[in-house]
């Protein structure tokens, strides 16, 4: 039986610490940081948490709205969509998440990328 990914994130409080260090670098970021002005980052934060937990394995429900419509007419483009990547993997390993996990965690949002940019 495989461990569970929001498991090896560790949990709910080891997934807000996560996306907590992830808007912190992402707002440090000047490739995407205006990309966040105006924005309510608690509640982004909230549904972050969410819909992490939800994907990774753990007993969450995501409330927000749906990928396509949270992120149209922001015109998001790879450029964006990698340093976002990298403030979640640098947010990763300050957490010393596995590798294994990163890269499982990585490939859920790969996977939503066509959602995310472009609209
Ligand atoms: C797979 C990649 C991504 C995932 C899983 C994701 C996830 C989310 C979620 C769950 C929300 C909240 C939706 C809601 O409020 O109901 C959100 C909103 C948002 N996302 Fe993303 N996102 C991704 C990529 C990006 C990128 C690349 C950027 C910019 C660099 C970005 C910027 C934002 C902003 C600014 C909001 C807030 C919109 C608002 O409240 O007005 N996202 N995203």
């Amino acid at each position: 039986q495989e461990r569970s990914l929001y498991h090896d994130l560790g949990e709910t409080a080891g997934i807000e610490q996560l996306m907590e260090d992830m808007l912190i670098y992402s707002l440090e970021d000047p490739r995407i940081r205006h990309h966040f002005e105006n924005v309510d980052m608690i509640r982004l934060h909230e549904k972050l948490v969410e819909q992490i937990c939800e994907i990774s394995g753990g007993d969450c429900v995501y409330s927000g709205d749906d990928m396509v419509t949270s992120h149209t007419g922001m015109n998001l483009t790879n450029t964006d969509f990698n340093a976002l990547v990298e403030a979640l993997q640098r947010a990763m390993d300050d957490s010393n998440v596995s590798v294994r996990a990163q890269n499982r965690l990585l490939s859920l949002l790969a996977a939503m990328h066509g959602e995310v940019v472009g609209h």
